[in-house]
């Protein structure tokens, strides 16, 4: 089994879908010597199987926008693999998604949720549509029109999906409500829901928060603590704003923050006090961080944070945002950690240099899987018609990611200075391949 032969013959088969090619090429890095060594994967093909989705749903969303007029977009839904659990991943609504994106993130979504232990498959999905610059109105009524694309195919026992980019806790409702509406059921089907109805408390919190937790396993692995380190988070959104709050509440320096247009950076970092108000300008006034004004907070308009000097690099806004170069700024300052909130954040070449750097990579895989962990809770408490207190869920979210950290660790050739990169992808893959395997060929 040769990996290059593996990635021609994806490239030859789906040449556009080259983000896919890049997260297979990934895995299959960590994995295929793993393969190679058992013949059990081998004569079951568990790999190649892997590298198709079980099913891609794909459907037309056609709404009306506030003038009248007919506007159409594209719906899908990537169901990778549910050899352990219903399909589980986000919903991304934004204007450069192609299925290769939908792929791509169904794809390492099955390897991340098999790292929670929880029985959960891995799938992903979304629209072209861009939510910026429409109405309340007109996000209602996409939600509503690409419910109505989708609700046969989905359910609390056969695909759950939930928030990511531009799907927040205000699209959740929207489309929870379609849903109830088209089927007459209140179920388990979607995650991210508002605590009022059936949601989990700490969910919207939950990447970012994991995120530190994770980093902070890392750390303790090393002798090494999260308190006083200077860290460049990119991003704004919703894993970015957490991950910021929980850096700040253990005594790390958030240096930087990003959004689509630029950066700020605040040299001695900002205070907790600063941080609730850029989650009010972006949370509930939509606003951009050029709009933020602090005391030494300096704004970049079109950059990236990367040529700031901090010691951890949290890229958390979207796949490949960081380029070969950005990492060659990053190697020139005193970079030891990268902690990727983001799925797939470093472009082939960033990852490479990073690691022949030596640079310690907390793989999104494993460090991200907070969100999806708290949703898969959520789960639970819904079947259990049951609802936990923020406490007891921020608890069972610091317990999975101490787990994944020791299964990381236990999968890594070297668990004293452990690659986590290798352990993250061999320990989510046994667990698909194991459960595979089981099934017989299907
Ligand atoms: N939400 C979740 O629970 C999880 C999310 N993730 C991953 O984390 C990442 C962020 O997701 P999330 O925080 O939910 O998304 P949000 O939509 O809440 O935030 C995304 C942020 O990234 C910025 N951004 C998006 N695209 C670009 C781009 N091309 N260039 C520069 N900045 C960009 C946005 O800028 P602007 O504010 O200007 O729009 C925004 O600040 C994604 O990779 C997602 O897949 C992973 C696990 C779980
Ligand atoms: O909570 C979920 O189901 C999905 C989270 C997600 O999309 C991700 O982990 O990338």
């Amino acid at each position: 089994m040769d990996i290059d032969q593996i990635i021609e013959t994806l490239k030859q088969k789906t040449p556009e879908e080259v983000e896919f090619h890049q997260a297979v090429k990934e895995v299959a890095d960590e994995v295929v010597p793993l393969v190679r060594d058992h013949d059990k994967y081998v004569d079951a093909r568990i790999f190649e199987r892997l590298l198709a989705p079980d099913r891609v749903i794909q459907f037309r969303v056609t709404w009306l926008d506030d003038g009248g007029n007919v506007q159409i977009n594209n719906g899908w839904r990537v169901q990778y693999n549910n050899a352990l659990g219903p399909y589980k991943g986000g919903l991304r609504f934004h204007p450069n998604v192609r299925l290769d994106t939908f792929k791509f993130l169904g794809f390492e979504q099955t390897f991340k949720n098999a790292l929670t232990r929880l029985p959960m498959g891995g799938g992903k999905g979304g629209s072209d549509f861009d939510p910026k610059g429409k109405s309340e109105h007109e996000v209602m009524r996409f939600c509503q029109a690409f419910m109505q694309g989708l609700y046969t195919h989905i359910g609390a026992n056969r695909d759950v999906p939930a928030g990511d980019i531009g799907v927040g806790n205000r699209e959740i409702g929207y489309l929870y409500g379609a849903y109830k509406q088209l089927t007459g059921q209140h179920e388990a089907v979607l995650t991210g829901k508002n605590p009022g109805f059936g949601g989990s408390c700490v969910r919207k919190e939950a990447t970012g928060y994991g995120c530190v937790y994770f980093l902070m396993n890392m750390l303790a692995h090393r002798d090494d603590e999260i308190d006083g380190k200077r860290c460049a988070v990119s991003g704004a959104g919703n894993v970015a704003l957490y991950t910021a709050q929980k850096l700040v509440e253990r005594d790390a320096k958030v240096i930087t923050l990003s959004d689509s247009k630029g950066y700020i950076v605040k040299d001695d970092g900002f205070s907790a006090e600063e941080l609730k108000k850029i989650v009010q300008l972006k949370e509930t006034e939509n606003g951009a961080l050029g709009d933020f004004d602090g005391d030494g907070v300096c704004y970049h308009e079109g950059k990236k944070p990367w040529g700031e000097d901090f010691d951890v690099a949290i890229p958390a806004a979207t796949q490949n945002e960081v380029s070969g170069e950005d990492m060659d700024q990053m190697l020139d300052g005193s970079l030891k950690i990268i902690c990727e909130a983001a799925n797939m954040p470093l472009e082939a070449e960033a990852r490479t240099k990073a690691r022949e750097a030596g640079i310690l990579i907390a793989p999104a895989k494993a460090a991200n899987a907070g969100g999806v962990a708290v949703s898969g809770l959520e789960r639970s408490q819904n079947a259990m018609h049951l609802s936990w207190s923020a406490k007891k869920v921020d608890k069972k979210l610091r317990k999975i990611m101490k787990q994944i950290h020791q299964d990381c660790v236990e999968c890594a050739e070297d668990a004293d200075k452990p690659d986590y990169i290798q352990g993250a992808n061999i320990a989510g893959f046994k667990r698909v391949a194991e459960a595979m395997l089981t099934y017989g060929v299907i």
